[in-house]
């Protein structure tokens, strides 16, 4: 780890212990229990020869109708092989994802809004971090950008240090991020610091793709072990994760397992190996729940299988489920009564941003010479910068999310225009 010179930022943070944050992360805000039914995703592909120009347009469905529930203090981790849909479904549940999407999904009984936007955090599997910030760095910028301007400049510093001790990432507060070129934290306290920034809004629904992927299994435990203590606080959390360990499957309260776009089991992780063994299928010698429902999915039920019997095994399992535990879950669902939900907030008192134009623009610019500090600028330059800030900018300004693929067109088509002068 690189220790960064400490900048004036940290110089606010210095004084405050942890006991004299704000004990925002205890409790959520406003639970929310999130319900998703007979949810179809599809997508337009174009099939075409090697020498074709135009090629067949064909449907893809990557979610075949799936359903669930999880309720405030609860995490749901949804396992499943590669390209089985566990991060578009993932998406789908976050409100991130357009197109073809079926079915419904519902947070306290309503669609998704801005009010449920702004109570929502979602970690993406690839952060996106400055390298040359350190982590306290990060996390301040992004609170001062996040958090609505009824907090003082000074709480936004301490809600930013509450994170850092909540996260267990005090020892390395001065160490910078780093990146491919430059060494910084290690994996699991950079997946921690993606984690702080969403903690910093205290979020009641909390999203995570592959929170673990690439870390140790000590490294991973922890950050489980920290998704779990957020969800005592109330909190709703929705994880994709490839490997659990043993250890690391029995925390999660539910457990989701997709194949292909369907679901194989929905219910809670210690109830899987029995479930399966109840439809015929139990492992031969003892072994990870976690790698014996993944093996199930993929259609392997013993060694030496045929492609043909493990799609045989996976149609099996299909039809198991849908006649053993989908209609129990849809009236579990029905049960849950969506008037009980006391959610007063209106969409009306959320803004469309927490800080002013002119609040944001000095915090980046801010940010913007601190992740720069190792330069050296010329004038050409700053001159550069500034009208490529400009014109971005013009790009983006008053825009409405309507208009996004638009945008990102005429900026690809200027990318590739520059590349062809
Ligand atoms: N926009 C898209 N266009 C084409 N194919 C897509 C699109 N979105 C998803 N897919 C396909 O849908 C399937 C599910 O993708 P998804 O990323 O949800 O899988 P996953 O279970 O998260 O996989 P992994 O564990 O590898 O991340 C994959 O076969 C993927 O190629």
């Amino acid at each position: 780890m690189v220790p960064a010179p400490a900048p004036d930022i940290e110089a606010q943070t210095n004084n405050k212990t942890a006991t004299e944050s704000p004990g925002i992360f205890l409790k959520a805000n406003r639970p929310v229990t999130l319900k998703f039914e007979e949810v179809v995703y599809k997508i337009k592909t174009i099939k075409r020869g090697l020498l074709e120009r135009k090629g067949k347009s064909e449907e893809k469905v990557i979610l075949k109708g799936i359903t669930g529930m999880v309720q405030p203090g609860e995490v749901l981790a949804m396992l499943g092989p590669s390209g089985s849909g566990k991060t578009t479904l993932l998406t789908a549940l976050g409100g991130k994802l357009g197109g073809q999407l079926g079915g419904s999904i519902t947070y306290n009984g309503r669609p998704f809004s801005n009010a449920m936007k702004q109570s929502t955090g979602f970690v993406s599997q690839d952060d996106l971090l400055h390298p040359h910030l350190t982590v306290t760095e990060t996390l301040v910028f992004t609170s001062l950008l996040r958090l609505p301007n009824s907090f003082t400049k000074e709480e936004k510093v301490q809600h930013a240090e509450a994170v850092i001790t909540q996260l267990g990432l005090t020892s390395c507060k001065n160490s910078i991020i780093g990146g491919s070129f430059v060494r910084g934290v290690s994996g699991g306290e950079r997946k921690r610091v993606s984690i702080g920034q969403e903690m910093l809004i205290n979020p009641s629904l909390l999203f995570l793709d592959e929170p673990t992927s690439g870390l140790d299994s000590t490294t991973a435990q922890r950050i489980v072990s920290t998704l779990w203590e957020l969800s005592n606080g109330g909190r709703t959390v929705v994880m994709t994760i490839h490997q659990p360990s043993s250890r690391l499957f029995y925390m999660f309260h539910k457990v989701l397992l997709l194949s292909e776009g369907n679901t194989l089991y929905f219910g809670r992780g210690s109830g899987a190996m029995e479930y399966f063994s109840s439809v015929g299928y139990s492992p031969l010698v003892a072994m990870n729940p976690a790698d014996f429902i993944l093996d199930l999915a993929n259609g392997v039920s013993s060694d030496d299988m045929h492609h043909e019997d493990q799609i045989l095994v996976k149609e099996s399992l299909v039809s198991a489920y849908k006649s053993n535990l989908a209609d129990k879950l849809k009236a579990e669902l029905q049960e849950i009564n969506d008037n009980q939900f006391q959610d007063g907030s209106d969409a009306k008192q959320f803004g469309r941003w927490s800080t002013t134009w002119w609040q944001q623009f000095c915090v980046l610019f801010k940010r913007g010479v601190k992740e720069r500090r190792q330069d050296s600028f010329s004038g050409l330059q700053i001159g550069e910068v500034v009208v490529v800030a400009c014109l971005s900018g013009l790009l983006w300004w008053q825009s409405d999310v309507s208009h996004l693929q638009d945008q990102v067109t005429i900026l690809i088509s200027l990318y590739f225009a520059q590349i062809g002068d």
